[in-house]
């Protein structure tokens, strides 16, 4: 924090050198001692010895950057007096003076340099404020947008983390199920090998079975030849053998024949017969020897057959085996193919998942070194968070020690507002709080000729801008009120004028807006103004909108406030609720049409303790902005216009009032607030003898006069501080009585037509008036005007 001392004036190079040797109050100390002993003090001895070498104003100059006064020095350099010398010797008391008045003006110089400093360290502090707010409101921003970024990013990192793990985890389960695999698939290579081994070793044996099968085959032809070559030698022998048995056939036959011609030569030959028989024996002999031979031969040929045949089925065997061992053979080929096939893609898959294996371990080791720096990462992000931690608790201690000082300032500004306020009652209390506006409306195409000839308003210094003159039968009427508008003034010209009293409503005071006149003076217009153009906007817009804006830029400084909107309308003593959803609704019971009672609510006016007034069973609506009230605005002016056809009534003829209460709250002091902001546009005016009204229209006009002139009446009542205030049984006045009285701000309207045809209408306008404008309430008035009132000038409208 800078010190006090930094905004001071700068010391002079030879002062400096002192100051750094003692303190300022010790400096002070030791001017007041030199003083008391009368051996001169610092600044003014400075100041006699330069005077002395006639380079005063210098000395001024260089000196009074260096002086310093105590409120004691101060207050004795002011309280002090001459002293006493010869009685005529007064070119010694002018010197004296003349030192005196340079000292004074040495002290001056010091407090406005300290004044200076003052304004410029609190420029500063303020810029200071307002830079480290700025830096604290950035630095928290940034802060809150590392903090989550950070966070974000340790989520980030701990969700990559978790995905990385679960990764790894299910890298792991993969690389177990692979390794299971490859297990498996190696226990299932190793028994194929060993399948194979088992099937080679067997297709060997099957190949030297079916070598020795071959073998056998060969041999086994080599005999089934050598058998069949037997057989042919067999046959062949027996076809030799067979053709031995038929030469030996026809040899018996020829023997046969031989016989029977040996037989026949028997006798001849019988002896030769018995050789022959002999021969025969023999011959049988050798045929039985042939037979046997030959039964041999067959029993050997059969044998043979046998063999042959057995040989052939031992070849079919063979072969059939062969053929089998040829299939098997075949079979375990193809087995081995298969085998081989699979041990091929096994290993292809094997070699396959050793290479998934061997990336999948990169992987988890790139992970695994993704992890650490992600580990790393966090690390830093944490090192950085606690970094940033403790850079934020740093602000937050900036934070708190520029909030402290906000505080203060913000309780300076709390004072500020609270003197402001002050300050602006003040204003409006010397103002009058009762005050009188006349407006003189521009002459219309129905009025009669000139403006001058009726109204003029007198020109000398006190008058000017305040009076206004009406001729009446040659006669001049002067008066003088708070303000004139002539018939240029524009709506935000007499809008200028009356802005104070709005910022009255929201600083918690009860304002009272009313236009009186007589009937086409220009109330309306004044109040309500016109649509047409946002230019022509009356003063109720134009206060509304008002209100809304300051009461948003009060935001700053912790005023919350709520508004609530009411629009009644007082016609003939009775009271009609304007904002009532349902029409028909809106009459007061006592109401009459055609001599049958309209149905409606009652509303009762009431005073509370707190001076806040009161209507039962009227619509009272929340109000945020100034588009709402111009929406209620427009509904209050349907209402009125379906009231007026309903109850076949003529325009103007009705008090119109719009009150918004204001309930104020400041939330960093707890200040509260309750204004009351009554917006009125009068019924017109009407002299009973001018109307010439008679029937309804005849008590029309006198409730209007009797409300009116009561209106005056409470508001003299309440001027001269009287115990009893007269209603005159007018809902008008005891309505607004609580916003008439105590520190409450009433302005009234009084507006003029400047139609030679209403001069006498005019003439009762302008006394009524003046006879308001006489009533001082609160604060006395300002001086400037003389006002009297003539309690028996009371109005008379009969
Ligand atoms: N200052 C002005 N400038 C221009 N025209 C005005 C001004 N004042 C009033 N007028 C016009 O004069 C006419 C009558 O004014 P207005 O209706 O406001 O009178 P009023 O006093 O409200 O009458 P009433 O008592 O009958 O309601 C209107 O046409 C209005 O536009």
């Amino acid at each position: 924090m800078a010190s006090r001392n930094q905004n001071r004036p700068p010391r002079s190079p030879s002062n400096r050198k002192v100051g750094a040797e003692e303190n300022p109050l010790d400096k002070r100390r030791r001017i007041g001692a030199e003083r008391t002993t009368g051996r001169g003090r610092a600044p003014f001895g400075a100041l006699n010895n330069k005077t002395e070498s006639n380079d005063v104003g210098r000395v001024e100059g260089s000196e009074c950057s260096t002086v310093e006064f105590t409120k004691e020095e101060v207050e004795a350099l002011l309280n002090e007096k001459m002293k006493k010398g010869a009685p005529f010797d007064n070119k010694k008391k002018i010197e004296q003076m003349q030192d005196l008045i340079k000292r004074l003006k040495l002290c001056v110089k010091w407090f406005k340099g300290v004044e200076d400093g003052y304004v410029q360290e609190k420029e500063k502090l303020q810029s200071d404020l307002e830079s480290a707010e700025k830096k604290c409101a950035d630095t928290e921003n940034e802060m809150k947008i590392k903090i989550a970024e950070l966070n974000e990013t340790i989520s980030n990192l701990r969700t990559e983390i978790s995905s990385l793990e679960e990764r790894i985890r299910k890298e792991e389960s993969e690389k177990m199920e692979t390794i299971e695999c490859y297990r498996k698939e190696k226990d299932a290579r190793s028994a194929a090998e060993q399948m194979q081994a088992s099937l080679s070793i067997e297709l060997e044996k099957v190949r030297d079975e079916k070598l020795a099968a071959e073998r056998q085959a060969i041999l086994n032809e080599d005999k089934y030849k050598r058998s069949e070559d037997y057989n042919q030698s067999l046959q062949n022998y027996n076809r030799s053998l067979q053709s031995d048995l038929k030469t030996i056939n026809e040899a018996h036959k020829r023997l046969e024949t031989e016989k029977a011609t040996i037989v026949e030569n028997l006798s001849n030959v019988r002896g030769h017969n018995k050789a022959l028989q002999d021969q025969l024996v023999t011959l049988k002999a050798l045929q039985d020897e042939a037979t046997k031979q030959k039964e041999r031969s067959e029993n050997e040929f059969k044998c043979l057959r046998e063999e042959l045949k057995q040989t052939r089925d031992d070849r079919d065997r063979r072969l059939e085996q062969v053929q089998t061992l040829t299939v098997e053979v075949d079979k375990y080929k193809e087995c081995t193919g298969k085998s081989l096939v699979q041990l091929d893609t096994l290993t292809i898959k094997t070699n396959a998942l050793e290479e998934t294996c061997s990336s999948q371990r990169e992987q988890i080791n790139i992970l695994q070194q993704h992890l650490i720096a992600e580990r790393e990462k966090l690390k830093m992000a944490d090192l950085s968070s606690l970094e940033t931690t403790k850079i934020f608790e740093d602000q937050k201690r900036i934070i708190r020690e520029l909030q402290e000082r906000l505080t203060e300032k913000e309780f300076q500004v709390i004072e500020g507002d609270k003197l402001r306020k002050k300050l602006h009652n003040t204003i409006l209390e010397l103002k009058g709080n009762i005050r009188v506006f006349c407006r003189v409306r521009p002459l219309l195409p129905d009025d009669g000729p000139g403006t001058d000839t009726v109204v003029s308003f007198p020109t000398s210094t006190e008058a000017l801008g305040r009076g206004i003159e009406l001729v009446q039968s040659g006669q001049k009427y002067p008066f003088t009120f708070d303000k004139v508008f002539n018939h240029e003034a524009s709506q935000q010209d007499v809008f200028i004028e009356i802005s104070q009293l709005v910022q009255s409503a929201l600083d918690g005071y009860k304002v009272c807006i009313f236009a009186y006149g007589q009937t086409g003076s220009g109330k309306t217009y004044t109040m309500m103004g016109r649509t047409e153009a946002p230019e022509l906007k009356g003063l109720i817009p134009r206060s509304l909108e008002q209100i809304f804006q300051i009461s948003q830029s009060l935001k700053d400084q912790g005023w919350k406030y709520k508004m609530q909107a009411s629009i009644l309308e007082i016609y003939n003593e009775s009271i009609r609720d304007l904002l009532s959803s349902n029409r028909s609704s809106g009459f007061e019971t006592s109401r009459t049409e055609n001599g049958v009672p309209v149905t409606g609510k009652q509303y009762t006016i009431k005073h509370d303790a707190n001076g806040n007034t009161h209507v039962s069973d009227l619509t009272i609506v929340d109000v945020c902005s100034a588009n709402e009230i111009s929406s209620l605005l427009h509904q209050a002016a349907q209402s009125r216009s379906v009231g007026r056809t309903q109850m076949n009534e003529q325009s103007s003829r009705s008090h119109f009032v719009f009150t918004l209460r204001i309930c104020g709250i400041n939330e960093n002091t707890e200040q509260q607030v309750q204004g009351v902001l009554n917006l009125i546009d009068l019924a017109g005016s009407e002299r009973l003898s001018r109307s010439g009204a008679t029937g309804d229209r005849l008590k029309e006009t006198q409730a209007i006069n009797r409300s009116l002139s009561s209106l005056s009446d409470v508001i003299f009542a309440l001027a001269k501080k009287e115990e009893h205030v007269p209603f005159r049984n007018s809902k008008l006045t005891y309505l607004l009585q609580p916003c008439l009285g105590g520190d409450s701000k009433t302005l009234m309207f009084v507006n003029i037509s400047p139609d030679p045809s209403s001069t006498g209408e005019s003439l009762c306008s302008l006394r009524f008036a003046a006879r308001v404008n006489a009533c001082e309430i609160g604060v006395p008035r300002r001086q400037t005007s003389t006002r009297s009132f003539d309690k028996d000038s009371r109005l008379s409208y009969g």
